[in-house]
């Protein structure tokens, strides 16, 4: 397979800063890694001065495989490869000093961040001023502005006291020694902004950058690409707008704007031929995206053959469209004698994959869901992670908080509470104060008895972890710390017990292959792993959401749930984004090779009661020619439409004030 000569003019052109512009399976992420190869073989540049942005691990595998190959033989250990996520983690590893932060620090997870701000804000606070306090203080961290800076820009009450919370919040992030996922980015553009030598070491270390997916880059991942190209504007980032589908995340297209105005001497280069979709699902795709407001239109051309029509399935309720989705798995697998891992079920809610995983199970097709917290997000491996993290870093208030607890010991929350007011009162971390004979002394026998127990064991493991690598640590701490007793005797149940068990061993043979690093090193990475996938998932169907299927390709597609209210969300309506509900729709449609199937519910169970479903808007723009309906109503079609254009009349009339 040679590249086309445009995709050779994006891997050839390094004279400065190039954007490469192009629509879906255009092959920009092909360019990318054939670019990485080149710069290694024909620009003489070292795989470690050379730094990629990708979100999958796929692209990240062929990435390396790639230099590996062009080096013959030594293998591409230098070159990074990362997320944006995990180049600050990276950075901040080795500019801990000038970020103020001690080694070992710990990544705060979304759990820690909230208990953290639970305990800033007034006592009884509803949920809903939690999250809304910490969207403020994520969009100020994504600006990349510091809690002063917010504090001036605030234009409302609500603001200013966001702004203050956000002060105290860096306050205690500070006494953890933590940073949260947000600090990773806003951290190191800080430090490089502020420091002429950061910016010069880190520019001559990494010699050029390549970035995919960047329309889905937010300011503070801007401005650190920018830091780190710095003037030359040593980089190339490929992107798509029609694919940008993160914008509730802080990403902002405007970036790709930007890009051209800062500078002046960019580069743009626009690929048009579509390499993966068979012609159907391509015309679908272009008539679905043509309806969002374009600056320059685009038209991806494909010499594929046309293929099969595009089926949308009409089901009862979720049960049956889940069943279907399986029968239909199975037949295809059998009449094209097609591998599992060829197909992909996507969907757009977390909650749709809960029938999804019954119906494989019913009929054995072996599946995958993806999403990667999962794993993360089991209660034993986040007790694991806590133990780690506590050993790593004596100021870690929140894994104190969880590792204490796991197992259960002999310490209260009266113990606990006592302990934290004596850490506020000296301003030390709750480990350090445990270790006080001072304040054991002052908690009744029994309490102080197993306190003293508690940092005995953790101080212990603390010196092996000089000695030990950190799989072998993560073993040795599951036995001595009573996890793996408690979990036998928490169950009757042996499957539960060995999944369980499976998932400690799981976490650390992570740590095995992740190699170097002491536990908390390791322990941050493994926590940033939850945008990705840990590995991959082998010979299996994968169910994942729509916005975890961003630059993957499968032959056979399925999008389930494509219904007014799930796709487009029904937040998006009132929010008036239905551009970017169909930027995912389109990112959906064009993971598809081959084939593409659509589905949808008659019925859905929402709140409780049983409400009828109306088919997704965006189904009425794909081309008619190209859809083959099945099982479909055709009353409730003509009533639909009816309803339809009654509500559009409603709130046309509104509109007009009459
Ligand atoms: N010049 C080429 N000739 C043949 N096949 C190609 C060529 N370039 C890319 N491909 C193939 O086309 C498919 C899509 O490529 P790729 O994933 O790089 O596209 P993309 O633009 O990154 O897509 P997305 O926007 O979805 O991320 C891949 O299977 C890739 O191997
Ligand atoms: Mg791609």
């Amino acid at each position: 397979m040679s590249l086309n000569p445009y995709q050779r003019a994006a891997v050839e052109y390094c004279d400065g800063p190039l954007l490469v512009l192009a629509g879906a399976g255009s092959g920009k992420t092909r360019a990318i890694t054939e670019k990485i190869a080149y710069l290694i073989a024909k620009k003489h540049l070292p795989a470690s001065k050379i730094a990629a942005i990708t979100f999958t691990n796929k692209a990240a595998r062929e990435m390396r495989e790639r230099a590996a190959k062009l080096l013959r033989g030594q293998d591409a250990d230098g070159l990074t490869v990362a997320t944006f996520h995990s180049m600050g983690l990276k950075f901040l590893q080795i500019e801990h000093e000038a970020a103020g932060l001690r080694r070992g620090f710990s990544i705060f997870d979304t759990d820690d961040s909230a208990g953290v701000l639970k305990e800033l804000l007034p006592k009884g606070a509803k949920n809903d001023v939690l999250d809304s306090v910490r969207g403020l203080i994520s969009r100020a961290k994504n600006d990349v502005l510091s809690p002063e800076r917010a504090a001036e820009l605030a234009s409302s009450p609500r603001e200013r006291e966001a702004a203050d919370i956000y002060a105290q919040y860096q306050r205690r992030l500070a006494a953890f020694n933590a940073v949260d996922f947000d600090d990773l980015i806003r951290l190191p553009v800080t430090l490089l902004d502020e420091h002429e030598s950061l910016r010069t070491a880190w520019r001559e270390r990494l010699r050029y950058l390549l970035v995919d997916e960047y329309q889905d880059t937010n300011t503070a991942q801007y401005r650190l690409l920018a830091q780190l190209a710095g003037p030359r504007g040593a980089f190339t980032a490929v992107g798509d707008d029609d694919q940008s589908i993160y914008a509730w995340r802080g990403a902002d297209p405007e970036n790709l704007v930007r890009l051209g105005k800062e500078y002046p001497t960019l580069r743009v280069i626009k690929l048009e031929q579509n390499y993966r979709c068979a012609r159907r699902i391509l015309r679908a795709a272009n008539a679905l995206i043509a309806n969002n407001p374009h600056l320059h239109p685009k038209q991806l051309w494909s010499d594929h053959a046309d293929g099969e029509p595009i089926r949308v399935f009409e089901c009862r309720d979720s049960e049956h469209e889940a069943e279907r989705v399986a029968a239909e798995i199975r037949f295809i697998a059998d009449k094209h004698k097609a591998q599992w891992n060829e197909f992909a079920v996507l969907f757009r809610g977390n909650h749709q994959s809960r029938a999804l995983e019954k119906a494989m199970q019913l009929q054995r097709i072996p599946y995958h869901l993806s999403g990667g917290t999962a794993f993360l997000e089991r209660a034993e491996v986040k007790d694991t992670l806590a133990w780690l993290r506590l050993i790593a870093n004596p100021d870690d208030d929140a894994a104190f908080l969880r590792a204490v607890g796991a197992p259960k010991r002999d310490i209260g929350s009266t113990t606990l509470a006592k302990l934290g007011e004596f850490a506020s009162k000296t301003s030390l971390s709750l480990s350090r104060t445990a270790e006080r004979l001072d304040v054991l002394r002052q908690l009744p026998t029994r309490s102080a008895g197993a306190v003293d127990a508690f940092v005995t064991l953790v101080k212990r493991l603390r010196q092996l972890a000089h000695a030990e690598p950190a799989g072998a640590l993560c073993r040795r701490l599951v036995e001595e710390n009573g996890q793996i007793a408690a979990i036998r005797a928490s169950t009757r149940d042996d499957a539960m017990f060995a999944r369980r068990r499976a998932n400690l061993d799981e976490l650390a043979d992570w740590f095995d292959a992740a190699g170097k690093g002491g536990p908390g090193e390791l322990a941050a990475q493994l926590a940033l792993l939850t945008h990705a996938d840990r590995d991959e998932p082998g010979n299996a169907v994968r169910l994942m959401s729509l916005h975890g299927s961003k630059g993957l390709e499968f032959s056979y597609v399925f999008i389930v749930g494509v219904e007014d209210g799930l796709l487009p969300h029904e937040a998006s309506l009132d929010e008036n984004r239905l551009d970017e509900e169909r930027r995912l729709m389109y990112v959906g449609i064009t993971r598809a090779k081959t084939l593409l199937h659509l589905s949808y519910t008659r019925h859905a169970r929402r709140y409780g009661e049983l409400q009828r479903v109306t088919p997704s808007r965006f189904l009425d723009e794909l081309p008619k020619a190209e859809l083959h309906w099945i099982g479909r109503d055709a009353e409730q079609d003509a009533e639909r439409t009816k309803e339809r254009a009654g509500a559009t009349i409603a709130s046309l009339s509104a509109l007009l004030g009459d």
